[in-house]
């Protein structure tokens, strides 16, 4: 038999939003010490219990009732917003029972978010207004990708592309640091038809992952400028699933699955050990 410290050791729940994976963190009064180091550990897929990115749950502050989701990349960096790890963060509040119905704001560094799940699970989050804020590229080895910049609550780079299959994106991209200070998500684009996009991504602070729901965001948002229109809908197929996206005049929509894995707890003295 296991020897078993009781409440001295971390819980945890594993789970994906079409298959962009999430380490979720319950921690209601934000007691864990989650410095960048706990995190790279956590998310190395190797030595940890790997993902893309943690979420920590903690008690919303600035909106007492509410919950707060702290997300952080694989690298240790903070962002402003994960669209799909507020999914994945909506359905682990609802069945846990710590919200009341299936509505529900969620708070964010990009703002509040309101959530909504159905009957079969599928989250519809309001990702709140993307707005253009200009033209850059992305420069692939010898490739250069024009491309337009789109703020998510997070930016992006959405470049319209003919094929996917010969990107090599276990680099990164290369990007203007003037337009984008603060490193930028990018998106790769085939427009299949008017209603249906494929995409790959490089994340920020991860690499490349199976999905990134602001960048779906991004994606719609910028296919739809450059077709000179502003507000319409697509499926979005990434690499790990399918996602659709609704643009409107004062806001967006993005709606699609959430999984949960597993759920276990981490071991006091490995936390301990992977503090820095
Ligand atoms: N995978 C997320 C985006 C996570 C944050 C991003 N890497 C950043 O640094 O902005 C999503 O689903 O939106």
């Amino acid at each position: 038999m296991w020897p078993r410290v009781g409440t001295v050791h971390i819980p945890f729940v594993k789970g994906h939003g079409t298959e962009n994976d999430f380490v979720l963190l319950p921690d209601p009064d934000a007691a864990l010490d989650l410095t960048p180091a706990r995190v790279r550990a956590l998310c190395d897929r190797r030595g940890g219990l790997g993902a893309d990115g943690v979420l920590r749950v903690v008690r919303d502050r600035e909106h007492p009732g509410a919950w707060f989701m702290d997300y952080r990349n694989a690298d240790g960096s903070v962002a402003e917003m994960c669209g799909n790890g507020v999914r994945v963060f909506a359905r682990y509040l609802l069945d846990d029972g710590l919200v009341e119905g299936r509505e529900f704001p969620v708070g964010t560094r990009a703002g509040v978010r309101d959530v909504r799940i159905d009957e079969h699970g599928e989250v519809t989050v309001d990702m709140g207004k993307a707005a253009v804020f200009g033209e850059s590229e992305a420069v692939l080895g010898d490739r250069r990708f024009p491309g337009v910049a789109v703020d998510v609550g997070n930016p992006h780079l959405v470049c319209r592309v003919e094929r996917l299959d010969d990107l090599d994106l276990t680099v990164a991209p290369e990007f203007d640091r003037a337009v984008f200070p603060d490193g930028v998500n990018v998106e790769f684009v085939v427009v299949e038809a008017p209603d249906r996009i494929r995409m790959r991504v490089h994340e920020r602070g991860v690499g490349e992952t199976r999905s990134c729901g602001t960048g779906t965001v991004a994606a719609v948002t910028g296919v739809l400028h450059a077709s000179g229109h502003q507000t319409g809908a697509a499926d979005v197929d990434i690499p790990g699933g399918r996602v659709r996206v609704v643009i409107g005049d004062d806001t967006c929509t993005l709606t699609g699955p959430a999984v949960f894995v597993a759920r276990g707890e981490i071991e006091r003295s490995w936390w301990e050990s992977a503090a820095e």
